[in-house]
C-alpha cells in the first residue's frame, strides 16, 4: 500500500541572535523520515523542544525545511524548501483554536472564505458544503452565523476542525488539538475524530503529551528527541517494548 504521506531526511534550522553582532545556528530537526499511510494516525511524542511543533509546521506548509522531501500519494509538494501549491491536503489543527480564529467574523463566512479561495465552487455549491461539514463534526446548520466567543471550547475544536476537514484534506496534523480540553470533552473529540477516519479514510498526524491518547489512536510512534528520530514504529509493540531511553523514559517505564 502506497503511503499517503512520506517525509524523506526533512532537516530545519534556525539562526537566532547570539550577541550584537553574532548568529547562532540552532539545527532544529535533522533527517527526520516517517510514512503513514490512508486512514492511520501517527503519533509524535518527545521531550519539551525536541521539535514536534516545527515538523507539523513543515508539513502543514506554515514553514519550510531547509532539505528534505515532503510527498503526498507518492508526489512531491515539498523538496529542499520548495513547496508546492498542495497545503490544502494537509491541514493543521493548534492547540488553542481561539488564537487561529477571527472573532470578527462567522464561523459560515470563515469557512466560505476557505472554500473561495481554494476551490472554484459556487455560492450554492459552498453552502451545502459548509452545512454537510458543520454536521460531519456535530455541529448545527444555525451555528454558521455564530462568531468564535459563542462557542464552547470543545465546541471551538470542532469549528477548527470543521475548518481543516471543509477543503477534504487527505491528512489532518493535530498539534496538542485535544490537550486543552476537560476530559469528557477529549473523549467525545476523540470518538468523533476516529469516527471521521473510518468514515473517509483520513490520516493523523498527532503531537501530544498524552501517552493514553497516544494508545488509543495511534497505529505507529514516533519518538523524537533533540531534533532525531530515536525510535519509530508499531505503537503497541514500542509501549510493549521501548528500545531508546529517551523513550523508557517518556514511557515512564
Ligand atoms: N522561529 C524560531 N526561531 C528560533 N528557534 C526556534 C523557532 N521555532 C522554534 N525554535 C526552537 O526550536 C526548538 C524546537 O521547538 P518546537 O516548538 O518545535 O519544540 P516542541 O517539541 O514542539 O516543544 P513543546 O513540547 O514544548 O511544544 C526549540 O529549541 C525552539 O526554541
Amino acid at each position: 500500500m502506497q503511503p499517503v504521506l512520506k517525509v524523506q531526511a526533512l532537516s530545519k534550522s534556525f539562526r537566532s541572535r547570539a550577541g550584537i553582532f553574532k548568529r547562532k545556528h540552532i539545527q532544529v530537526l535533522r533527517e527526520i523520515s516517517f510514512a503513514v499511510g490512508p486512514g492511520e494516525t501517527l503519533a509524535i511524542i518527545g521531550e519539551t523542544g525536541s521539535g514536534k511543533s516545527t515538523l507539523a509546521k513543515l508539513l502543514a506548509g506554515a514553514d519550510h525545511a531547509d532539505c528534505g522531501q515532503i510527498l503526498l500519494d507518492g508526489k512531491t509538494i515539498e523538496d529542499d524548501g520548495v513547496r508546492q501549491n498542495q497545503c490544502r491536503h494537509i491541514r493543521m489543527i493548534f492547540q488553542d483554536p481561539t488564537r487561529s480564529l477571527n472573532p470578527g467574523i462567522t464561523i459560515g463566512d470563515m469557512l466560505d472564505d476557505c472554500l473561495k479561495y481554494n476551490t472554484g465552487l459556487t455560492s450554492l455549491q459552498r453552502n451545502k458544503k459548509i452545512k454537510i461539514t458543520l454536521s460531519r463534526v456535530g455541529l448545527l446548520s444555525e451555528h454558521y452565523e455564530y462568531y468564535p466567543h459563542m462557542f464552547s471550547g470543545g465546541q471551538l475544536q470542532r469549528v477548527a476542525l470543521a475548518r481543516a476537514l471543509i477543503l477534504d484534506p487527505k491528512v489532518v496534523v493535530l498539534d496538542e488539538a485535544l490537550s486543552s480540553l476537560d476530559p469528557s470533552v477529549r473523549a467525545q473529540t476523540v470518538n468523533l475524530l476516529l469516527q471521521l477516519q473510518k468514515e473517509s479514510g483520513l490520516s493523523f498526524i498527532l503531537i501530544t503529551h498524552h501517552l493514553s491518547l497516544v494508545k488509543h489512536m495511534s497505529d505507529q510512534l514516533l519518538v523524537l528527541s533533540r531534533g532525531k528520530v530515536v525510535e519509530y514504529g508499531n505503537t503497541a509493540s514500542i509501549f510493549a517494548q521501548p528500545k531508546s531511553k529517551v523513550t523508557q523514559r517518556l514511557l515512564n517505564v
